[in-house]
């Protein structure tokens, strides 16, 4: 009997842990590569994403000796911590309103390089910090590319918004889009809706393939009430896509 069961169990979990692992890879390879290419020892200020991938890019950043000087902005409470943890240093947009270069992860990204983010409800800083930014980088595993935003991310478009407004938002969402489905993201280990970093509510929003992204963004963010959209339009320059096999697809905006 006991032969059967572990039988029965361990090919699923292989199957689970190995593609955990190519997926980490595929982070871990973009990360590295865009540090190396991006993060010169001539930049003075440098802007942290948010995320998992995020968490290589600190990584690679932390051994190299010659950034030590660089002043580092978070976008998001995870990231501060982030570049704490690293020993590096911390600093805030009042005292560096102009950033040289922000890596960045993201959720789906197209051929125009425009983002969907905020799947890590961070997206309203993220978007200052890569709006401040010379240059903005996006790092992500292939999984996330993408040809039209809405196909390969099923989550929907996460939208901050003031949390008194957020039954009035839903209801304008429901009426403009009958089928974008606005749900309120609710908090996992806290009873109650997720708060982020800045004391707002996240709806996701489905409005399957998007075919303009900043016709969509731009409507959005008329809605009293919203204060950000997760839909990042002409703002990344460059995207670093790492597959499990270490290979790495780069692509620049045209
Ligand atoms: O936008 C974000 C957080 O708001 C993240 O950058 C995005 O969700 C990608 O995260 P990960 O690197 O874990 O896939």
């Amino acid at each position: 009997m006991l032969y059967f069961l572990v039988k029965a169990i361990t090919p699923s979990v292989t199957r689970r842990h190995l593609s955990t692992t190519a997926i980490e890879q595929g982070k871990k390879a973009a990360a590295y590569r865009a540090v190396d290419e991006v993060v010169h020892s001539s930049l003075s200020v440098v802007g942290i994403g948010s995320g998992s991938t995020i968490r290589y890019a600190v990584d690679r950043i932390k051994d190299r000796q010659d950034l030590a000087h660089v002043t580092y902005i978070p976008t998001s409470f995870q990231s501060r911590m982030l570049i704490q943890d690293a020993n590096l240093k911390l600093g805030n947009l009042e005292q560096h309103p102009a950033i040289d270069v922000t890596i960045d992860g993201a959720d789906e990204v197209d051929s125009q390089l425009n983002c969907i983010k905020g799947g890590g409800a961070c997206h309203l800083q993220e978007k200052i910090i890569a709006s401040a930014s010379k240059r903005f980088i996006i790092i992500a595993d292939d999984r996330k590319k993408s040809d039209t935003l809405g196909v390969n991310w099923t989550k929907g478009v996460p939208i901050e918004v003031l949390p008194m407004a957020f039954s009035v938002i839903m209801l304008h969402l429901k009426t403009y889009f009958p089928s974008a489905a606005p749900k309120l993201r609710m908090a996992t280990e806290k009873a109650g809706p997720v708060v982020t970093d800045n004391g707002n509510f996240i709806l996701d929003v489905h409005f399957g393939p998007i075919s303009s992204p900043s016709d969509l963004e731009n409507k959005l963010i008329r809605i009293p009430g919203v204060i950000e959209v997760g839909l990042f339009c002409n703002l990344t320059d460059r995207a670093y896509f790492g597959s499990s096999d270490g290979s790495i697809h780069v692509a620049n905006r045209g």
